[in-house]
């Protein structure tokens, strides 16, 4: 029988050393924004509707034009070998195996090559802008090569943000786990250990470029033709320039609680965010990532509006558990649980939860 995604949570902290455990479960500053995504979801209600014909719910959709077997995708998580040997290759079998979406982190411990052979999903790649172009523009030829269908830009860490338990742990990427993606002189600051201070903290102030604004994404529409999402988007604001940029889908985030503490959760962010889009009549999806641990949190994310929602964590916890098999066992669950709240909303399909099939999670800005 497949454990609940609480006992894979235990099983991987457990089995991962301290300071892997710490950097998977930690967030910034006060960890204020671990909980706050979580909590806003806890206040949402669900409004039934009944008497409808259920007798065939099918949670598949598309994304991107991709086709997935729920609206459901695997956020970007760099060194997926913290976790388990093959690293983002299991994960990739995995999200196959489940029929769900992968976005491989630039900071992924395999190459996108040998993750793109194991996979039988999409695979979208994310990336943080780093100072060096050149190697920017190898990446991306080279996922474009590879078959990977979309680049998301991380564009909520402009630099990775104090996190306490990493500082206290003196957190470093071992030595025989890499960014195996980027050149060896670049990644040079993410290992080796110094008292009192993350090292990705430090290789995210000596490598990223955090001086970019929204015309430098010119240069990445010249540089690809892939569809560009954006990650880390929280408020109508931003969603309106991101569709005058011609931004194809934007994902509502937190970051998992890991960037700017004291913010207001995705979850809170995302109506917003979805009149905008919608103000603005563009094509332009909506996916909303960080604190999914249940099925009925799609069904939430859906009533608001998302085309689909990422989870990260509960991945990684399958993948410490036992590799393949147990990032396909969390997905599974979800996409299990997510059926059966289809049913028993009165939603078929993923296109039949209304507005008000939430209650209103949030005050206006
Ligand atoms: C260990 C770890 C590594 C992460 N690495 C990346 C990354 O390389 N790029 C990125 O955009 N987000 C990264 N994130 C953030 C995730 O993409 C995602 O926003 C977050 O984990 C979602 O919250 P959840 O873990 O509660 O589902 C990372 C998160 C964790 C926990
Ligand atoms: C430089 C690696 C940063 C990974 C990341 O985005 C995270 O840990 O949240």
């Amino acid at each position: 029988m497949a454990l609940a995604l609480h006992a894979y949570e235990a099983a991987a902290k457990e089995r991962l050393p301290g300071p892997v455990w710490d950097f998977f479960a930690g967030g910034s500053g006060t960890e204020s924004m671990l909980t706050a995504g979580r909590k806003a979801l806890d206040r949402m209600q669900l409004r039934p509707r009944c008497l409808v014909d259920v007798s065939h719910c099918d949670p598949r959709t598309r994304l991107l034009g991709s086709d997935l077997a729920a609206p459901l995708a695997v956020a970007p998580m760099a060194y997926h070998r913290l976790a388990h040997p093959e690293g983002e290759v299991a994960t990739a079998r995995a999200a196959g195996e489940a029929g769900v979406l992968l976005t491989v982190s630039m900071f992924a411990s395999r190459t996108l090559e040998v993750i793109a052979a194991a996979a039988s999903g999409p695979l979208w790649l994310q990336l943080y802008w780093l100072r060096n172009r050149a190697v920017m523009r190898d990446l991306i030829h080279r996922a474009e090569a590879a078959g990977y269908r979309a680049l998301v830009l991380t564009v909520d860490a402009p630099r990775v943000a104090t996190r306490p338990r990493d500082a206290r742990n003196g957190w470093a990427i071992p030595p025989d786990i890499r960014a195996v993606n980027l050149p060896e002189e670049t990644m040079s600051a993410s290992h080796g250990s110094r008292a009192g201070e993350s090292a990705i903290a430090r290789h995210s102030r000596d490598q990223f470029d955090s001086s970019i604004t929204w015309a430098d994404l010119a240069w990445l529409r010249e540089t690809t033709s892939l569809p560009l999402v954006l990650k880390g988007v929280l408020t109508a604001e931003d969603a309106e320039l991101a569709v005058k940029h011609g931004v194809s889908a934007l994902i509502v985030s937190n970051h998992g609680g890991r960037q700017l503490d004291f913010a207001r959760s995705a979850p809170e962010c995302l109506t917003e965010i979805v009149e905008a889009v919608k103000a603005a009549d563009a094509e332009c999806q909506v996916v909303l990532d960080g604190a999914i641990r249940h099925g009925a949190d799609i069904a939430k994310a859906l009533c608001l509006g998302a085309d689909a929602v990422m989870t990260g964590r509960p991945a990684l916890w399958g993948l410490a558990h036992s590799g393949t098999e147990g990032v396909t066992a969390v997905l599974r669950h979800l996409m299990d649980e997510f059926e059966e709240v289809m049913a028993l909303m009165g939603a078929p399909t993923p296109t039949d939860f209304p507005r008000t099939g939430v209650t209103q999670p949030t005050c206006p800005h």
